[in-house]
């Protein structure tokens, strides 16, 4: 069994509310000028420009706005996945052709309807990954099913994180299972780790 530090875990569940909170309250036209900015920070970032193959996070309201970026890779004919959640803990990379393939699922997440078109994480070259608050380290807190923790290990793709500036914080609780990112997008361009 994966031993969880009892004291970690209260940690980040307390900031983890906050945090939400925070995000909640940014307001809408920082988050449109954020995410149209990220666009523009993405398409010349060289990871992007390489990959053949990208798994990227289908923001929600409160989220990056990650419409303009997967429309923009199937444009340029990348081959688009995103996660498809299976149970708490548990997701899977799954291919669209289109944002119209993205139906409601958990929580209002724009989700794949299906499983048929699995991707192995193998298979990926980049992974844009959410969250609701970073370190300039490349730590992350999500929204705390573990999802990201358990999925990043099974791939050796490039891990760089898509999120607003304003949820950046000077420390994070880190439990031994959490995973680091290798790049940071913000709004404000785009970092290595
Ligand atoms: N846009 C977006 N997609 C994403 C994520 C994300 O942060 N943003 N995820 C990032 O990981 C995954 C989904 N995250 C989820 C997190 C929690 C629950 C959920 O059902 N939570 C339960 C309670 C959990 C618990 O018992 O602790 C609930 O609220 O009912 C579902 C999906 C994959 N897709
Ligand atoms: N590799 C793993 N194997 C098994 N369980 C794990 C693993 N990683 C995390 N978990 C479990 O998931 C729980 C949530 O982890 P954590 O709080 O770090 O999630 P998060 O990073 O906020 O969420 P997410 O990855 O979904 O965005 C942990 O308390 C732990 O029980």
């Amino acid at each position: 069994m994966l031993q969880v530090d009892p004291i970690i875990r209260q940690e980040k569940k307390e900031l983890r509310k906050e945090l939400i909170e925070r995000l909640k309250s940014l307001d809408g036209a920082y988050r449109k000028e954020a995410s149209e900015k990220m666009l523009n920070e993405i398409i010349t970032q060289k990871d992007y420009l390489l990959a053949g193959t990208i798994f990227i996070y289908v923001g929600t309201e409160i989220e990056v706005d990650t419409s303009l970026i997967i429309k923009d890779a199937l444009a340029k004919g990348k081959k688009v996945v995103v996660p498809k959640t299976i149970e708490l803990g548990h997701m899977e990379a799954c291919e669209i052709d289109s944002m119209e393939d993205l139906h409601p699922g958990r929580h209002g997440i724009l989700e794949p309807e299906n499983t048929l078109y699995r991707l192995e994480p193998d298979k990926i070259d980049v992974a844009f990954i959410p969250c609701v608050a970073y370190t300039g380290e490349g730590y992350r807190l999500g929204y705390g099913g573990g999802f990201y923790d358990r999925f990043l290990p099974r791939g050796k793709f490039k891990r760089i994180l898509l999120a607003f500036g304003a949820m950046e914080v000077k420390k994070l609780p880190v439990d031994h299972f959490d995973e680091k990112v290798q790049g940071i997008l913000t709004e404000k361009g785009y970092v290595e780790v």
